[in-house]
This record gives structure tokens, sequence and C-alpha cells, in this order.
């Protein structure tokens, strides 16, 4: 069996990939077959590493200075480029501040940031604030040697708001650049204090989702959405000449006891969420360099509620209370929701401006919408964090579950039909899928981007759990016999979905986390000046949202067991094709100012955004 000469755990130096410098690593692992250790620098990068290119510690004399700081990002320089998550424009708090407080996190931020090695020199604001990326890129091997081995990685991984850039020099070379980078510096300095101490008016800045007006018609109109989607579907015939539903009294809709029942379930997945079991993970790079941590329990979570769930039926506990009084558990999340709501928009009130999020505004309507504060947290609860994955999302499987068992009962069968069967295990696929991949949720656009304000609150906590369980509440009362040959289409068309959902968020995490990740070694990838690479090939390859595209196929894969006989089903194929085509287009946006011309080039070689040949 082969030796290790290095154990986990141990604090070692790690030879940075293609140059001759080493910076403090820790050991994480190591693989026996490919001999390769897998290494931790202080700024959180994880790399592979060859034995060769580890050193005891003992090995290097303490030198003075900076040249021994504990890896390449923390490291303090001639010039450094701190960038708002989108080159475009800087986060909100700081464009709109005036104050020396701010003045300092900025610098901080900046401070953060800087590397002592020789850094590469780009035209002032190459591919920084509102101006297109002028590095000639080009598309290469993901295994080709290459000399600045650097350029592949991005030192603060996937971070969106601050990434630094350098290139390993010939000495001789550093005065001069060292001048050259005076002179930028001072110049980005001056353009960054301009640019963070103007104030923004507000309709100087693109508002999403229609603006001020567009977010509020949202705001009233999904709640009124949801009800009349739901009374339709309690109907005998939910056809759309149907239309509108006999609308109950309000006073019918509310009960106390509930309102009860659902902060019962929203404190038992708090308590669950405080476990303290599962790994704690950091988070993207926030403003000020700052990276928060995340306990990766959720799947426990979903373990345990099903055991508890387990034993309440085992109990002989009537689940059948939750399908009799599903509208009413849909009024207490919804009033939960606008509370929770009205509470993050105070608290964001006294929140620091490093802490808001670059989505908001300044208008408050729509702050209120998209959330003002990034990452609200109590203590160490990060209450975004929580809401994306918990009480919904595990609750979308436990009210599918009801379904399920209302269906038996209310069709007097001694088994659920193919129809629920193939519903429920797609959806608890998916759902085990998020929990089990809980990390990769924090590079979403909801984490990074997105404040948590009634957007998300309404999403995560009543949008999901009430209208992605739609076609298991339509089954209850319109049954819909499926034939095996049309369950096995049905399976393979999911399956078709989730290996490329699967397959292309994987790639992507996989490859921002280690981008020379030897699994990756065969994909081309595009380089973009801001240290970040695109991927070219693989999924990435084919259109420029994959994961999308598998997502709206497994959507329709959950549709189908409904049937033909009413279109309310497809509701969700409908409705998610739009949430994720606007969604596109957001993203697209912010990549246009992030990569500049990369992103063009990428665009030209994938033309297709989410289905091939069409869109
Ligand atoms: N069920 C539901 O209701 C919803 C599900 N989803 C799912 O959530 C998942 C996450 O979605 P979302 O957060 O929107 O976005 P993505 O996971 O698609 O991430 C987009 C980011 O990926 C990076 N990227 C884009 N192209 C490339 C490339 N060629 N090579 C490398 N990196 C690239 C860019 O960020 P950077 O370069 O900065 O890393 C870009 O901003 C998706 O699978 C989606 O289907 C989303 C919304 C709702
Ligand atoms: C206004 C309105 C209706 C907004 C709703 C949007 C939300 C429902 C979605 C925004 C992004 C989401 C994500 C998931 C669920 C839906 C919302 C909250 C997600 C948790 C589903 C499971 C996936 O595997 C995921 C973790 C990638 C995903 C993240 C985004």
């Amino acid at each position: 069996m082969p030796s290790r000469k290095f154990a986990d755990g141990e604090v070692v130096r790690g030879r940075w990939p293609g140059s001759s410098l080493y910076y403090e690593v820790e050991i994480l692992s190591h693989d026996s077959n490919s001999q390769l250790y897998t290494v931790k620098y202080k700024d959180g990068t994880e790399l592979e590493l060859k034995e060769n290119d580890i050193k005891p510690l003992t090995s290097f004399r303490q030198r003075k200075g900076g040249s021994t700081s504990s890896s390449p990002s923390r490291r303090r320089g001639s010039r450094s480029r701190s960038r708002s998550r989108s080159p475009g424009r800087l986060p909100k708090g700081a464009r709109r501040s005036a104050s020396a407080s701010h003045q300092a996190d900025i610098k901080e931020a900046r401070r953060e940031v800087e590397v002592k090695l020789t850094p590469l020199v780009l035209k002032p604001f190459g591919n920084s604030i509102s101006r297109y990326n002028g590095e000639p890129e080009h598309i290469e091997r993901n295994d080709v040697p290459r000399k600045n081995t650097q350029e592949k990685f991005n030192l603060s991984q996937e971070s969106s708001y601050i990434s630094t850039q350098y290139r390993l020099r010939p000495r001789r070379e550093e005065i001069r650049l060292k001048e050259m980078d005076s002179k930028e510096e001072k110049f980005v300095t001056k353009e960054l204090a301009v640019r963070t101490f103007e104030v923004t008016p507000i309709q100087a800045k693109d508002l999403e989702f229609g603006g001020v007006p567009g977010v509020f018609l949202i705001m009233f109109g999904l709640p009124v959405f949801l009800f009349l989607l739901l009374l339709m579907c309690k109907q005998k015939d939910p056809s759309l000449l149907n239309f509108p539903p006999p609308l109950p009294a309000l006073y019918e809709l509310w009960e106390t006891r509930v309102f009860g029942v659902y902060l019962l379930w929203f404190l038992i997945q708090a308590l669950f969420y405080l476990l303290p079991v599962g790994k704690v993970v950091e988070g993207m790079p926030l403003i000020d360099g700052r990276r928060l941590k995340y306990r990766l329990n959720g799947f426990y979570a979903f373990i345990l509620t099903f055991a508890v769930i387990g034993t309440c039926l085992f109990q002989g506990v009537e689940f059948h209370y939750v399908y009799r009084h599903f509208l009413q558990f849909a009024l207490a999340a919804t009033v939960f929701c606008v509370v929770l709501s009205v509470y993050l928009y105070m608290r964001s009130l006294k929140a620091p401006r490093k802490d808001l999020s670059p989505a908001s505004s300044g208008n408050a309507v729509y702050d209120f919408f998209i959330g003002r504060e990034l990452n609200p947290r109590i203590g160490t609860f990060d209450l975004k964090y929580f809401c994306e994955l918990r009480p919904g999302l595990i609750g979308w499987v436990v009210i599918n579950l009801v379904m399920l068992l209302a269906e038996m009962k209310i069709q007097s069968r001694a088994v659920p039909s193919l129809a629920m069967i193939l519903v429920n295990s797609f959806q608890l696929l998916y759902v085990v899928d998020a929990l089990w991949n809980e990390e990769a949720v924090l590079t979403t656009m909801d984490i990074i981007h997105d404040g948590f304000g009634f957007m998300l609150a309404f999403g995560d906590l009543v949008w999901v759990p009430f209208i992605y369980s739609f076609q298991a509440f339509y089954l209850v009362s319109h049954p819909n016999e499926v034939s095996w040959p049309m369950a096995s289409l049905m399976i393979v068309l999911k399956l078709c979905g989730y290996i490329i959902f699967r397959g292309a968020n994987s790639q992507k995490n996989a490859f921002r986390k280690n981008p020379s990740d030897p699994k990756l070694s065969h994909l081309k990838t595009i380089h973009t000046s801001t240290g970040k690479n695109l991927l070219v090939s693989g999924w990435w390859g084919f259109v420029r949202h994959p994961n999308y595209l598998g997502d709206l196929i497994m959507a329709l894969a959950w549709s189908l067991p409904c049937g033909f006989n009413h279109i309310l089903p497809y509701f969700y194929v409908v409705y998610f094709t739009m949430l994720l085509v606007h969604r596109e287009a957001r993203d697209e946006y912010q990549c246009k100012k992030k990569y500049g011309v990369a992103w063009e080039k990428y665009c030209q070689r994938v033309p297709y955004r989410i289905f091939p040949y069409i869109y």
C-alpha cells in the first residue's frame, strides 16, 4: 500500500500551481489512487496537490514581511482590484453611502483582496465597472498545462463581489509594473470613491420585475392567484370555463388552530436547523471579504422530520386534517410570510450598508419585495438560508404525502394510484437532491444577489409548498389512470431531466470549486479577465442554461401523470417556464457585465439559452 507523507489536518506549505511560491495550507484528505492531497489555503481555496508540491513548515525559514502570508489572496500588494458582484455597479450600500464609516468599510474590503504577487496589469477598469472586458480570451482545453496557472483560479472562488487578478511576473518587470499599478490604483480609488458616494437616484437603477408598479402587482396578485387556483382545483369540474370558482367568506379561511400548527411546524424545522450535526462550510465572499458560515444539515432535518411523521402516523395522528384545512394552511403561511417580511424590512433599516443586498434600490416598496438585507441573521441563525430549503421544501414533501393519504381515503383505495405514486416519487427525488446537495444553494442568485424580503419569503414558504404540490392536490379529487407503458415513458422523461439538471449543476459547482479538477480536464473553457473561466463544452457547451432545461423537463414529467383532461395541472410547467426564462435574462444581464467580451464569445459559441435550436 502506498504510504503518505502528510496526515489529514497537518499544516504545511503547498506550492501554488504553476509557480514556485509556497503558502500555508491544511491537508484535508489524501487520495491513495491518484496520490493527490486535497489541501485548503487560508482563503478557503481547495486544490489537489502532488506530494512533491508540499513541504513541511519546518523546511521554510521564516522571512520578514508579507511573503509568508497564508494564501495568495490574503497577501497585500502593490495593486489590487476590488469589484462589485456585477462589475457594472457597486452594491447598493456602497453606492449610496456617504458616511465615513462606510468609506472605512470600502477600504477594508479593498484591503482584504490585495495580493502581494506581482499583479497582472489590465486596462483600467477592463472588465470592470460598466465596461466590457477588453482582454482577448481564447478557448482551451481544461488540462493544457499553462505557464500562468493562476489565471485558472479565482482566488476568492466564485466571489461575486470581489475578485483579484494577478499573474506571476519576472522580477525585472516588477518596478515598472509597480509604477503602472500605483497610477492605476489612484485612478481606481478615485473612480471608486466617486461611484461609492454618489447618491443614485432610484430611476437610474434598473429595477427588475417591472419596477415599483410591477412588484406591487406581484405582491397582491400572487396570493390572490394562489387561492383562486386552489379553489378552482377543489371544483368537481376544474375547467377554465368554470372560472371564477365560488369564493368562501374570508373568516372561513382563517383558523387560529391551523396557524398554531403552522407555527409549530416552523419551530420544529428551526430546531432541526440548530442541531449541531453536519459540516459547516463558508459561503461566497461578501462585499467586505467576510464569508458567512453555514451548517449543512438539511438532509438530517429531512430524515428527522420523516421519523417524527412516521411515529405520528403509527400513533394514529390524523393527517387528513391538513387536507381538509388546506386553504386555511395556505392562508396561515401567507399571514406568517407577511409578518416575516415586515420584520425583515424593519430590521433592515438598522442594518449596516455593507449588509444590504445589491438588488435593493432605496425605494421602500421595491425593497420590501426584493429584500433589503442580504443575509439577515439572528446570531448564527440565517433566516434566508433556512427558509430557502427547510420549512417550504420539506413541507412540500409532507403535503404530497398528505395528498397521497387523502387520495386513498377519499377514493377508498387500498393503495395509492400509480399517478399519485409517480408524482410523489418524482418530487421526492427533487427535494432529496436539493437537500443532499445543500451546499450548491449557497451559489444561487437567491443567496448571493437577492435580499430576503417578500419575494423569497412568499416563494419559499407559500409558493413552493402550496403550488409545487398542486399535481398531488389535483389527483386527490381528479383521479387519472396511468398505464405502465405510459408510466415508463414518464419515468424516462423524469430521469432525462434529472440527469441534465444534476449533471449541469454538479459540473459547474465542481468547476467553480476547483477549476483544475482532473475529472473536468476534458472540458474546454474560455478565459475571462476576472480570473474566473467559463465552461464551453460539456453540459455548458450544449445550451447556456442546461440546468434550467433539465428542471423544465422534470416539471413536465411531474404534470403528465395528471393526464390531459384539464389544463390546471400544467400550470406549474407554464409558470416555471416563465420564471426560468425571466431568471435566465437576469443572469445573462449580470454575466454580460461581469465577463464582457468573453461572455459574448461564449454566446456566439453556445447560441441557445435554454432550449437547443429554439431559444
Ligand atoms: N424549482 C424552482 O422553483 C427553481 C429552481 N431553480 C434551479 O436552481 C438552480 C440554480 O439556478 P440559478 O441560481 O438561477 O443559476 P445557475 O446555477 O444557472 O447559475 C448561474 C451562474 O452560473 C455561472 N455560469 C454561467 N455560465 C457558466 C459557464 N458556462 N461556465 C461556468 N459558470 C457559468 C455564472 O456565475 P459565476 O460565473 O459568477 O459563477 C452564472 O451567474 C438551477 O438548477 C435552477 O434550475 C432556480 C429557480 C427556481
Ligand atoms: C414571486 C415568486 C413566485 C417567486 C418565487 C420564486 C421561488 C419560488 C423560487 C426562486 C428560487 C428558488 C429555488 C428553489 C425553490 C424555488 C425558489 C425559492 C430551489 C430551492 C428548489 C430546489 C433546487 O434544487 C434548488 C436548491 C436549486 C432551488 C434553488 C432556487
